[in-house]
């Protein structure tokens, strides 16, 4: 019996938080923990906040230990986990994964187990990024949570691709062009474009003219279901094929292969779920993620060969890159 009210108290206590720290970061509240021990009366400034509930609410992130309170001083604690929740990184991370878009959603996912539908077709919404291109302070939200997974991955997936032969590179589906500036920086002799939708090129303009770049990264506006540019000698794609179903990959693999000429280098990069591998558990919850937000998922070796194969390449190699794998393939 106890262990009933015990699991279901602890995912309960994660609802809660997806909702309560969210508004912690919007206060800063974490930022000035770790600044110094403050008393409630301390963070709640003179703003509107209502010192009680801020305690409680404080005692229930205490409870995943992101703050600890001193009941003989009676002040609030930063500990080791509070950064976690503190920060610009944390809070591009938090204000995507938990905005009421994508929280909403989630809400219905375990109805997706009848049908192949999306969160969004369940409840009648439109497609994530049709819904995206029309609230763009939203859309700003999600690549900013993209820069900040990017970063996380950045450094392993430059390292793990073998650019060896590759003198223009395209990033199809780039959003802010936060990978291919750091390949640009690792690669100054090389050529490299950007290549996405019109309502996001601007943003990848400003982080690419922000850095200094724009002479080694052209970004071109244009949809990959239409075509590719041919321009460039090989392709590379940061978290697009684990986007789309099946026949849509095959339509963004088919215009990639159009693309270039035989024995240019694909490199697909997304996390390839094998049971045993590393990363497994979050791989599954990117698959789930993905299941419920686009109606897609993270793929198996095998269904990368299947794909890739059908499309006119030859599947090369995997190799890992953190929670993400290179999947590399060479058209024929
Ligand atoms: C999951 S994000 C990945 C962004 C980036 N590659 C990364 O890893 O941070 C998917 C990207 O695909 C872009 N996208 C969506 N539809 C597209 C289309 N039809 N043609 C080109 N890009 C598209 C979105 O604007 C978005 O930036």
């Amino acid at each position: 019996m106890s262990e009933v009210f015990a699991l279901a108290g602890e995912i309960r206590v994660a609802i809660m938080l997806a909702s309560v720290i969210p508004v912690l970061m919007r206060e800063k509240i974490p930022d000035r923990l770790i600044e110094s021990p403050k008393s409630v009366a301390e963070l709640a400034e003179n703003k509107t906040i209502n010192c009680d509930r801020l305690h409680r609410f404080l005692q229930l992130v205490e409870v995943k230990g992101l703050a600890k309170y001193d009941a003989d001083t009676k002040l609030w604690h930063s500990t080791e986990k509070t950064a976690a929740i503190a920060g610009q990184f944390a809070n591009d991370i938090w204000t995507w994964m938990f905005s009421r878009y994508t929280q909403e959603g989630f809400l219905d996912l375990g109805e997706l187990l009848y049908s192949e539908k999306t969160v969004y077709e369940y409840s009648g919404k439109k497609p994530i990024f049709e819904y995206l291109k029309e609230n763009l302070d939203l859309f700003k939200k999600f690549q900013d949570a993209m820069k900040a997974f990017t970063k996380i991955n950045g450094d392993a997936i430059e390292r793990g691709l073998d650019l060896e032969g590759c003198n223009k590179i395209l990033d199809v589906g780039g959003g802010d062009g936060t990978l291919t500036i750091g390949l640009a920086k690792r690669y100054p002799d090389k050529k490299f474009g950007v290549y996405e939708i019109p309502e996001v090129v601007h943003m990848t303009n400003e982080n690419i003219a922000s850095e200094g770049l724009s002479q080694n990264i052209e970004t071109i506006p244009g949809s990959m279901f239409e075509s590719i540019p041919h321009s460039f000698d090989s392709i590379l794609m940061k978290n697009i094929i684990h986007d789309w179903r099946d026949n849509d990959c095959k339509t963004i693999l088919s215009n990639c292969r159009k693309a270039l000429t035989p024995g240019g280098k694909l490199f697909i990069i997304d996390a390839v779920v094998e049971r045993g591998h590393s990363a497994f558990s979050i791989k599954v919850l990117k698959d789930i993620s993905m299941m419920a937000q686009l109606g897609s998922k993270e793929r198996t070796t095998e269904e990368f060969r299947n794909l890739l194969e059908e499309t006119g390449f030859r599947f090369e190699k995997v190799t890992s890159a953190g929670t993400d794998d290179i999947v590399q393939a060479i058209a024929i």
